[in-house]
């Protein structure tokens, strides 16, 4: 494991903002962390970066105490919002941090070049677009090939496609080894990116599982869309106990257990049906669900 947490708890004066918090990261793995505003998601990051002391519960970084060498040596972090000098160009800010981790420069070009910025190696940071800023910070925190990545937001702000081609990045860094702990607001890019999902809901670790798995513990019911053919909406609906949405869909919602049973019987319409989409809960309503207090 190069990340293994377990009854990890902090308070600051009385008030508790981790409580008995634990689970791995194993390499190769990409584990996102999602919680509301305040659940606790950067004090866990800074937990483990060694930058402030859980007050209980162990932290394992690379085998090793949370600040160790070892651990400082192997992880690398990117902050939300990462700042560097404007007046440096990405090549130069990069060889500033190369020279103080100790590493030769002649690094920094095929790291830019690794994060997409080697065309624009040479122009100013102040002139980057925020997604360049953040491969900076990418490029940055991919120094002396660490083996955990903690990122804290990385894709916040940044445009679709930017998210896409950081997301490749990250695939390609887990495909080599590389632990990912991830924490983010966007569901919906996490859904198709990571292997497991943490979510933390005021400092409690209320699920810790793969989307599959989380989707069938909250066993959240399936909608049936079905477009009925022209002029049958009413008689489908009638037929099948649905919802009449529109002029020809109609809604159904059932257990996922009911699911093949409920396709039989829009199947047996025959020609009153035109087509049906099954729509699976999507990450947001299982997030929703577990973060009401649903069991993890
Ligand atoms: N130094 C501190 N002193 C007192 N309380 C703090 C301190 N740092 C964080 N907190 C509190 O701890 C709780 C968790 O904060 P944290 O920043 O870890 O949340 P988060 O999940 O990262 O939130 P966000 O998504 O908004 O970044 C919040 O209630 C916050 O106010």
């Amino acid at each position: 494991m190069c990340l293994t947490l377990s009854q990890v708890t902090k308070c600051y004066d009385d008030h508790t903002v981790l409580n008995a918090v634990g689970f791995d990261v194993a390499a190769g793995e990409r584990v996102a962390l999602l919680g509301h505003n305040g659940a606790g998601k950067s004090t866990l990051m800074k937990i483990i970066l060694g930058l402030i002391p859980a007050d209980k519960g162990t932290i394992k970084v690379l085998g090793t105490e949370p600040g160790s060498n070892i651990a400082k040596t192997g992880t690398a972090y990117l902050p939300e919002n990462a700042a560097f000098h404007p007046a440096l160009s990405g090549y130069e800010q990069l060889c500033y941090y190369l020279r103080l981790r100790g590493e030769n420069t002649n690094q920094a070009m095929p790291l830019l070049e690794r994060v997409g910025l080697a065309q624009a190696a040479k122009r100013r940071i102040g002139t980057y677009s925020k997604g360049m800023r953040q491969r900076v910070g990418l490029a940055q925190a991919l120094i002396g090939k660490p083996r955990l990545l903690i990122l804290d937001e990385p894709t916040s702000g940044l445009d679709p496609v930017s998210r896409r081609e950081f997301y490749v990045i990250l695939d390609e860094l887990a495909a080599q080894g590389t632990a990912i702990l991830l924490s983010s607001h966007a569901l919906t890019e996490v859904e198709a990116r990571t292997d497991r999902i943490v979510i933390l809901s005021s400092g409690v670790m209320v699920a810790n599982d793969t989307l599959a798995s989380l989707r069938r513990q909250a066993s959240l019911p399936i909608r049936l869309q079905v477009s009925a053919s022209v002029g049958k909406a009413d008689e489908v609906a009638s037929k099948l106990s649905g919802d009449r949405r529109n002029g020809v869909m109609v809604d159904l919602v059932c257990r996922s257990d009911e699911k093949l049973a409920r396709l039989g019987d829009i199947s047996a319409l025959g020609s009153l049906i035109e087509d049906v989409d099954v729509i699976q809960p999507s990450l947001e309503d299982i997030y929703s669900h577990f973060s009401k207090g649903g069991d993890a």
